[in-house]
């Protein structure tokens, strides 16, 4: 008997950015790492799932630091921008979009995280002054939380934004 299993609703990434190039999180980079995140209810913060390549080696047999501080990165990024969209009553991909880029990131490397096993992000904002977010950021490997952010991201507007390029 098959198993119906109910469709995944699209990522954040590619609803709110699907022109996105960023080697971490762009939908459109043909070579990054694609991370996905989403909203979940249950647990009141975003999500995302991430099998490390084992390219992304550090110690044999578990990840390189760098890549973990990667994957934070975007995935809080995403967690900043999700939160202002809700804050405002808005759908992620409305216009004007809402733009945020990592002001400061600080890792705490808690245990080795292993490759070959699914990590899973888990990423909610701690709290917000102005342009600023504070987005506390987990990594679990299975049931264990190898790596803990806490990190500020700054909103941007597009003049900011174009004044980059
Ligand atoms: C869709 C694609 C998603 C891509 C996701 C990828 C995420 C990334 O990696 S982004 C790239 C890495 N980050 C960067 O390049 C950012 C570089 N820095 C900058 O451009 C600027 O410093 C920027 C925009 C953060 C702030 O500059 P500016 O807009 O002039 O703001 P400014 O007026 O100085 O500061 C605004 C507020 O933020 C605070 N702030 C500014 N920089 C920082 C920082 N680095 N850390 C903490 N707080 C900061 C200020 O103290 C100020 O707070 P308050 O209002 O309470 O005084």
């Amino acid at each position: 008997m098959s198993t119906l299993i109910p469709p995944q609703p699209p990522a954040l990434q590619d609803i709110a950015a699907p022109e996105g190039i960023c080697f971490g999180c762009g939908s459109a980079h043909p070579s990054g790492l694609h991370i996905k995140s989403y909203w979940n209810d249950e647990h009141s913060a975003l999500i995302c799932h991430h099998t490390p390549e084992r390219t992304y080696q550090g110690w044999p047999g578990l990840v390189y630091g760098g890549l973990l501080a990667m994957l934070i990165d975007c995935h809080s990024n995403w967690t900043a921008m999700a939160w202002h969209y809700r804050a405002e009553g808005r759908e992620p991909g409305s216009l004007p979009r809402i733009d945020c880029v990592t002001g400061q990131l600080s890792i705490r490397y808690i245990k080795p995280t292993p490759i070959d096993c699914e990590l899973t992000l888990k990423a909610y904002v701690e709290g917000e002054v102005g342009r600023k977010t504070r987005v506390i950021c987990e990594i679990w490997a299975g049931d264990t939380l190898t790596a803990s952010a806490d990190s500020i991201f700054v909103r941007v507007d597009a003049a900011q934004l174009a004044a980059r390029n």
